[in-house]
């Protein structure tokens, strides 16, 4: 009888730590890590942030290796910036290839995180970091770990302006998220359960911060907006977990990462549906257009009736055998990993590239001598030539 096939490994989740700058994301993704490795469940670690200086862990895929950001800044003229969403906009434009290398180590690899920019809007509000978190969760259950700097959120107003912006994430990746209460070992985010779960607590601490230095409690205007918008929130915080750690001393860990589980399964419950539902319609709107443009092609083409539907015949098996060479061409594209550096095997890459160069040169020879291999490349001198000189 046939032995009954392995249950299949299910993909490693995406973890996306977004949050504030100095709110302690590296230091978080450094704790995991750690974690990680001592559970013997090491993760896949992916930098996106092209400014900082040192990354305190290992990471198998850098931005940095890919983009130099100070000569982005230079050779564009922009500032800090502008040379973050500059750099991010090139890395975009290599993601199928990151994905390429994710999806070949999926079986080896229980998690991968991915650290981001601290100017959360260059990452989060713009079109590279869309196309990079929306490529992420097309292959991997992902998670949006919005990690919160606990010590500076104590007034109802900075958690309130906090919440808003987790809100907006929230909406703007439709991803799974978790709250992460980073630095309770300076700040107990007690505070912050408390407010989330009874919004009665919330209230009173709104009250209570009536006449401080930030000046938002009371009967004005902005009590009255913060009422408000604390009541939009109410329903807005039962989409999320919340986890309180510390990246610094480790508490907490143990309970993020069982928070990833949970929203690992309502990823494969809510969103994947949704997200390849919006892929369908995509796809069919894309294909749509392709009829329509070769439609109008078609027309284009057959101008002066009878006589030159023959060429129009002639014309047509022409497109359609040069689409064939651009979908051949994309899906050569397509292949796995080619030209992104991942950190631990960018030598392969190295030779698969010369090889191509030798591949192309030896194509052109032959397209300029006609069908047949050139006497010139069947001759071992030459070939041994073109060896030295690889
Ligand atoms: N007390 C305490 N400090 C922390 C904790 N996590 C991070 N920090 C400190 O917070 C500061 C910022 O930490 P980072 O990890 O660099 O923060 P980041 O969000 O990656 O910063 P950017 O990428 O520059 O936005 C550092 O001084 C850390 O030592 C924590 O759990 N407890």
């Amino acid at each position: 009888m046939a032995e009954p096939a392995a249950p299949k490994k299910s993909p490693p989740p995406a973890i996306i730590c977004i949050g504030m700058a100095g709110s302690g994301k590296t230091t978080f993704v450094q704790r995991l890590n750690a974690h990680l490795h001592e559970k013997k469940r090491p993760p896949y670690i992916v930098n996106l942030d092209p400014a900082v200086k040192n990354v305190p862990f290992e990471r198998n895929i850098d931005i940095r290796d890919s983009v130099n950001y100070r000569e982005v800044m230079a050779q564009y003229n922009l500032g800090p910036n502008g040379g973050i969403m500059t750099c991010l906009n090139l890395f975009a434009t290599k993601i199928d290839q990151v994905l390429g290398i994710l999806e070949k180590r999926q079986d080896s690899i229980t998690s991968i995180l991915v650290d981001t920019p601290g100017q959360i809007e260059c990452f989060v509000w713009s079109a590279s970091g869309a196309i990079i978190t929306d490529a992420l969760a097309s292959s991997f259950p992902a998670v949006v770990a919005y990690i919160i700097d606990t010590p500076r959120t104590t007034s109802p107003a900075t958690f309130m302006s906090n919440m808003l912006y987790a809100c907006s994430i929230l909406y703007k990746t439709k991803l799974p998220m978790i709250l992460v209460f980073n630095k309770t070992d300076a700040q107990d985010a007690g505070f912050a359960k408390e407010w989330m779960t009874d919004f009665e607590a919330f209230q009173r601490a709104l009250r209570e911060s009536e006449g401080n230095e930030e000046g938002v409690g009371g009967s004005g205007y902005m009590a009255s907006l913060l009422n408000s918008m604390s009541l939009m929130l109410d329903e807005f915080y039962k989409h999320l977990d919340l986890v309180a750690v510390s990246a610094m001393t480790g508490a907490g860990i143990d309970d993020f990462m069982k928070a990833v589980e949970g929203k690992c399964a309502e990823y494969e419950r809510d969103y994947r549906p949704e997200m390849e539902r919006a892929r369908a319609k995509r796809d069919e709107q894309r294909v749509k257009e392709k009829e329509k443009e070769l439609d109008r092609l078609m027309k284009d083409m057959d101008v002066d009736g009878a006589s030159s539907s023959r060429s129009g015949r002639k014309k047509s098996v022409k497109v359609e055998e040069e689409q064939g060479v651009l979908s051949d061409l994309e899906s050569s594209d397509e292949e796995a990993g080619q030209g992104m550096l991942e950190r631990d095997d960018d030598e392969g890459a190295m030779d698969e590239e010369e090889e191509g160069l030798q591949g192309r040169y030896e194509r052109t020879l032959m397209e300029s001598t006609g069908d047949s291999i050139p006497e010139v490349l069947q001759d071992e001198s030459f070939r041994r030539y073109m060896n030295a000189n690889k």
